[in-house]
């Protein structure tokens, strides 16, 4: 069997299995290599699990929240108590279905997949470790997609004792933890503080400075400090952690340790120390140095605006690149440029603006374009001259009218010059997460201002607001 294919994606991820199935589509002879499991992060660390815990935490929500709407739901003892085990079995379930599906898939859609390790000998070569045996692959063209990996610091003593995302999901199986510090203020860190505080873990977040979600939109973070403050969470933005120290096993089976901080303060009897401070590319482990292609300091693969690298033959796409390091990026860089390599559209260009994108936190948060402090940085406020003018509002939702958990809803639209082309929008609240995608096609087609007031409101619901705010 002939080792040469038209293309080879090292990384089976989202990226990485959508050049390949869109390349196939056309004809091409592809290969995926992938040393973990199809899917990648997202389908087996990310987006799919974090989604399905994010849904749990919801229902429990919910199960208080039928008592305000008049069912007689008794939450005392063992009633509405969360299985956690039979959560977490279910949720690795429906992910094994869909690593299952994929097996037959790509065989069908002429995806030919290397079980193993990737490393680059040229930049023609790839030699895979096929279970010990090396093996030599060369490609016409070959796709960087091997995605990121969670860091843990290194500087920190006993900082091997907590988990990162990834021991998130693989290994809090059986018992679910009952006192949880997540370190980090963004996207990961805040899912998992807020799924957790969902589903009644006794939640602190440790973070750098002030506020979270750094580059967000200052509405957006100030809302959710405060429904995190509102909710229970507990917050420290000034400890600085000075080691981890083996508590040895808890009472619940999970072993615990201690946070010690610079200033002698502790915290004690943690189950699980959870590590969201950011993610490293995986460049370094693909044999890059034997490659005449350029990688950033930052450890990301440089690419020009067609996604490829400094080697003829050479293309990078997804977290790799380190731009918008989201699965529907990843997923549409990879069908673009499979389409201008075998489908004859060389006009199919990725472009990297206006990117919506949701946090699943409780409640989610949409936004899409430029933050208002960002904008008043780019455009100014003088709006005769292409300054920009803000809406907001804020309301209680109608489903919380009759909660007493209340969860406010803010919207935030950025505007600029005179006729109001919309250049941000920024939503928390209850339904943010589906209310979003619709509003990113209008305002990448250019809507403004008026365009959304000229949209007759559905009614009741929150997403009204967006077209009727003053
Ligand atoms: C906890 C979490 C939650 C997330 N939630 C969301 C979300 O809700 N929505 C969203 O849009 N995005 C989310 N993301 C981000 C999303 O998962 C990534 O943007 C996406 O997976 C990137 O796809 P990729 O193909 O670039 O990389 P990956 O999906 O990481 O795939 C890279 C693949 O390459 C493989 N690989 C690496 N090195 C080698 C090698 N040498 N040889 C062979 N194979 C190799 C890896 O094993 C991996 O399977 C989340 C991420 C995390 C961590
Ligand atoms: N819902 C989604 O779409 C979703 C969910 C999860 C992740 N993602 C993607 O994955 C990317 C990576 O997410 P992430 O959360 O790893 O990165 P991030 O950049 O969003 O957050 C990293 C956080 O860690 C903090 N930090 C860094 N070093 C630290 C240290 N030494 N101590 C304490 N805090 C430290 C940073 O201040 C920041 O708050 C995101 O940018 C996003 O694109 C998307």
């Amino acid at each position: 069997m002939s080792n040469h294919y038209d293309l080879i994606s090292i990384g089976a991820g989202s990226g990485g299995l959508s050049i390949a199935e869109r390349a196939a589509s056309y004809g091409a002879k592809v290969a995926v290599i992938e040393n973990k499991e199809l899917g990648g992060t997202c389908v087996n660390v990310g987006c799919v699990p974090k989604k399905v815990m994010w849904y749990a935490a919801g229902v429990a929500q919910g199960l208080m929240d039928a008592q305000d709407y008049g069912f007689d739901v008794d939450l005392e003892g063992d009633a509405g108590k969360l299985n956690w085990k039979k959560l977490v079995d279910k949720r690795e379930n429906y992910i094994g279905g869909i690593l299952d599906w994929y097996d037959g898939y790509l065989g069908g859609a002429g995806v030919e997949v290397i079980e193993g390790g990737a490393k680059f000998l040229d930049n023609k070569t790839i030699e895979v470790d096929v279970d010990g045996e090396k093996i030599t692959y060369t490609a016409d063209n070959i796709v960087i997609a091997s995605g990121g990996r969670p860091i843990i610091p290194a500087n920190i003593e006993g900082s091997e004792l907590g988990l990162n995302s990834d021991g998130f999901f693989q290994e809090l199986h059986d018992i679910q933890p009952k006192k949880v510090v997540v370190v980090g203020g963004g996207y990961i860190a805040l899912e998992l503080a807020m799924l957790m505080d969902g589903l009644g873990s006794d939640v602190s977040v440790l973070h750098q400075g002030w506020p979270v979600l750094e580059g967000f939109d200052s509405t957006i973070q100030a809302a959710l400090s405060q429904q995190m403050k509102d909710d229970g969470l507990k917050r420290y933005h000034d400890e600085i952690i000075s080691k981890v120290v083996d508590q040895g096993e808890g009472p619940d089976g999970l072993k615990q340790v201690t946070i010690e901080f610079e200033d002698g303060t502790k915290i004690t009897d943690v189950d699980s120390l959870i590590w969201a401070i950011g993610r490293r590319p995986n460049t370094d482990n693909i044999g890059l140095e034997n490659t005449d292609v350029e990688v950033s300091p930052r450890g990301t693969v440089v690419v020009d605006d067609y996604e490829k690298t400094t080697v003829d033959g050479i293309y990078a796409i997804g977290d790799i690149i380190g731009k918008a390091p989201l699965t529907p990026v990843a997923i549409a860089a990879g069908r673009r440029l499979g389409d201008r390599l075998y489908g004859g559209k060389p006009e199919r260009k990725m472009s990297y603006d206006d990117i919506a994108t949701v946090m699943f936190t409780h409640p989610p948060i949409g936004t899409i374009g430029m933050s208002e402090e960002k904008a008043l940085e780019v455009y100014g406020d003088d709006v005769a001259n292409g300054g920009i003018k803000v809406y907001k509002t804020d309301f209680v939702p109608m489903y919380h009218t009759m909660t007493r958990h209340k969860v406010k809803t803010h919207m935030k639209l950025i505007v600029q010059g005179e006729n109001e082309k919309i250049v941000g929008c920024h939503i928390i609240g209850l339904g943010a997460d589906e209310m979003l995608q619709g509003f990113a096609v209008a305002i990448r087609m250019g809507a403004t201002k008026a365009d959304f007031d000229d949209t007759i409101a559905i009614h009741p619901v929150s997403a009204e607001e967006l077209v009727t705010m003053k």
